[in-house]
């Protein structure tokens, strides 16, 4: 069997008697979206922040792409290709959609923000960064300024920078948020384009997004996963719908 882009073995945190983290088993498959749903305060942000380097853990080993990273810096993570996107704020507003993603495109090669002025001149960047805007659905947005983007708009084009620094493995924290009903088909349209050919582990709380796009299911309820499998068997676990998603969930 493949290897998992990502495995956490027993990843355990604690703030004083509260185990927000209890044991934590988990693993992404190469090309899998892997959803962790639970109820408000399961611990969701606290493991993605364990993931992404933000938080330490008190143990437990993380294992990305083969290296033991668990004691590794967020910095150090994200550039072993573990990217964060949403609830992080990586827009520019004041630059056009286009330049946001040049400029990552640029990171990723290594040169510093005092080139900035330069962007707007370099072809090349700017090919590469509307050919990321195209397969998000914001070409006809490049030239605007990233501030006065739609909420759905900004979303997309956050992904089109995460995805611009080639990740081996998206960390979606809940990019549902905030979105209207059109937004949110749209950006499940838009992560359905990108199935399979990137691991993702999202955080959602919008159950029918969850559902339509997750190749597995892992439910965290008080710090503990419960159940981890496909979104039928999930849908279908005595013990999922009784600790968490109840009738709407067996709907
Ligand atoms: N720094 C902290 N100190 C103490 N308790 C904390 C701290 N951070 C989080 N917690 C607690 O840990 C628990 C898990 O929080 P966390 O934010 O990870 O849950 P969540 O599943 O992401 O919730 P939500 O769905 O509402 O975003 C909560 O009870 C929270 O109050």
């Amino acid at each position: 069997m493949t290897e998992p882009i990502l495995r956490l073995q027993d990843v355990h945190k604690a703030y004083g008697a509260l185990k927000v983290t209890d044991h934590v088993n988990l693993d992404v498959r190469p090309g899998e979206i892997h959803a962790v749903i639970g109820p408000n305060g399961a611990g969701k942000t606290t493991l993605i922040g364990q993931i992404s380097g933000a938080l330490a853990v008190d143990g437990g080993t993380i294992t990305f792409d083969g290296q033991d990273v668990t004691a590794k810096p967020m910095h150090l993570r994200a550039r072993a290709g573990l990217s964060r996107s949403f609830q992080i704020t990586e827009i520019l507003p004041e630059f056009t959609a286009r330049e946001n993603v040049a400029l990552a495109l640029q990171a990723r090669q290594g040169h510093s923000f005092r080139f900035i002025r330069n962007v707007a001149r370099d072809r090349a960047l700017n090919e590469g960064a509307e050919r990321w805007l195209g397969e998000l659905g914001l070409a006809h947005r490049a030239d605007t300024p990233a501030g006065i983007l739609s909420h759905g708009e900004k979303r997309a084009l956050e992904l089109a920078i995460s995805l611009a620094t080639e990740p081996k493995l998206l960390l979606l924290d809940e990019p549902m948020a905030g979105t209207g009903r059109e937004e949110t088909d749209r950006l499940v349209e838009v992560l359905t384009g990108l199935k399979g050919r990137y691991a993702m582990l999202l955080v959602e709380h919008d159950m029918g997004a969850v559902f339509a796009l997750a190749d597995r299911i892992s439910v965290l309820v008080y710090g503990r996963i419960i159940a981890t499998g496909t979104p039928e068997e999930i849908r279908e676990s005595a013990e999922v719908r009784e600790a968490y998603l109840g009738e709407e969930g067996a709907a």
